[in-house]
């Protein structure tokens, strides 16, 4: 090969090389892209395999489960008292770290009664959150949230998983799934029918008064609606009484102690058109496993469990109180009973971490007790039955995907993944 026969090769070479190297570099990152919905893919159809070999025990009902049975159903019965004022102290004195209330107490039962009971006193608006919420007073000046009603039970909300309102009967859903599976971080709620006329406007202040609407018709019947003052309120989106100014709702219990709010890392957009690095990066929580303390991480593990049975999509942020996170906000779940996002369970199958405690407490309320235990509890509820059946078939339907991700990270991880903080 003669000199100028060598520089032309040498220069073919390089261009040669670095068209195929722009094509790698590109092939490079087209293959990230695709790897990464291959992953996620690829995990929706192991979790699918695994849903198909479930084992027996998983389907069927767990003999222990007769034990809790009778306690929580002791424990939960609606009770009468005599001073509604030693029940607030008592309620008031409960929470320790992010537990609201202890395992089983004698007083809970009769709790429930007061909060379903005691005169509403005064009223305002509570202008925190996006959605209305009013700020009730009962006896003895204990303070109460108040979440009205939107939409019947088997309205399906249809959309992004945390569109529409709140639903409110889900807050008291919420609070009977944390009772049963002993994550006892939510506030303590009642179903309630309050009287828009007598209870709320007649005690309400005057910019309260303000937010609600009173028409009378022709006959000269009284038709009175709310709107309140929040984010998202306005005089077109009302809450109305009925024909005797009775709108259902519920009572939150106000949670004791300084709540900080934080930024979940598994955040949504919000926005149709972007996605968070989470939906798409399997490997999302290798970073935050060196991030962020193993107890929260847990922690955000059993909240995600517990939204993803109640189908709450919209944890953007959550709280803690002392440094340990709360279940507070829960209205958003229930809205459609046909769909699973899956995805509100991203934080077990990115991690394959688990409390042991609460693995141990999910093979308990196997085999279609968990929806039947939660709808014994709430028998006396005012809002009863909570939830439909179609919602009942989709609680316990996730309960075994929950179970076929534990075994699909078992397969990963080993008994290691169990941990006893
Ligand atoms: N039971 C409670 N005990 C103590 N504080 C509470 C309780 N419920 C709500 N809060 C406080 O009020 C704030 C707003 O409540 P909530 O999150 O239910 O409203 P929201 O309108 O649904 O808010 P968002 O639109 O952000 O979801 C909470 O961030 C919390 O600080
Ligand atoms: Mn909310």
């Amino acid at each position: 090969m003669n000199k100028r026969t060598v520089i032309i090769v040498g220069i073919v070479a390089t261009l040669l090389g670095l068209v195929l190297g722009a094509n790698f570099y590109f092939m490079y990152y087209l293959n990230i892209e695709e790897s990464q919905l291959a992953s996620v893919r690829a995990l929706e159809n192991m979790i699918r395999h695994k849903m198909r070999h479930l084992k027996p025990a998983y389907l069927n009902r767990n003999p222990r489960f007769f034990m809790f049975r009778n306690k929580l159903l002791k424990n939960y019965k609606f009770a009468t008292y005599e001073n509604a004022s030693v029940l607030w102290d008592i309620a008031n004195w409960w929470p320790h770290e992010n537990e609201i209330y202890p395992l089983y107490d004698s007083s809970m039962g009769q709790l429930l009664e007061t909060l379903r009971r005691e005169p509403i006193t005064r009223v305002n608006n509570l202008a925190k959150g996006t959605q209305l919420k009013l700020l009730m007073r009962l006896s003895h000046k204990q303070k109460v949230i108040f979440k009205p009603q939107w939409y019947p039970r088997d309205e399906v909300i249809e959309g992004a998983v945390y569109s529409g309102k709140d639903r409110h009967a889900a807050e008291v859903y919420a609070f009977y799934l944390g009772a049963v599976l002993d994550l006892r971080w939510t506030p303590i709620v009642v179903g309630r029918v309050v009287n828009l006329k007598r209870e709320i406007y007649a005690n309400g202040d005057e910019e309260l008064q303000n937010t609600i609407k009173i028409e009378t018709d022709e006959d000269g019947n009284e038709k009175y609606c709310l709107y309140g003052k929040c984010h998202y309120c306005n005089e077109e989106e009302t809450v109305c009484g009925d024909r005797r100014h009775n709108i259902e709702g519920v009572m939150i219990y106000i949670v004791p102690g300084t709540l900080a709010k934080r930024r979940s890392p598994w955040q949504r957009t919000y926005k149709d058109e972007r996605r968070a690095v989470w939906e798409d990066d399997m490997s999302y929580c290798k970073s935050l496993k060196n991030k962020m303390e193993t107890m929260r991480l847990l922690d955000l593990i059993d909240v995600a469990i517990f939204d993803y049975l109640l189908q709450n999509g919209d944890r953007h942020h959550y709280e803690t109180r002392e440094e340990r996170v709360v279940l507070i906000d829960n209205g958003k779940s229930f809205g459609n009973p046909n769909k699973d996002h899956l995805d509100i369970l991203a934080p077990l199958y990115q991690c394959c971490l688990l409390r042991k405690s609460t693995w141990d407490r999910l093979q308990v309320f196997s085999g279609g007790v968990l929806t039947e235990i939660i709808d014994r509890l709430s028998k006396s509820d005012a809002l009863y039955p909570l939830i439909t059946d179609k919602h009942k078939r989709g609680v316990e339907r996730r309960l075994l995907v929950i179970y076929a991700v534990v075994e699909y990270c078992m397969d990963k991880e080993g008994d290691k993944m169990l941990k006893t903080l």
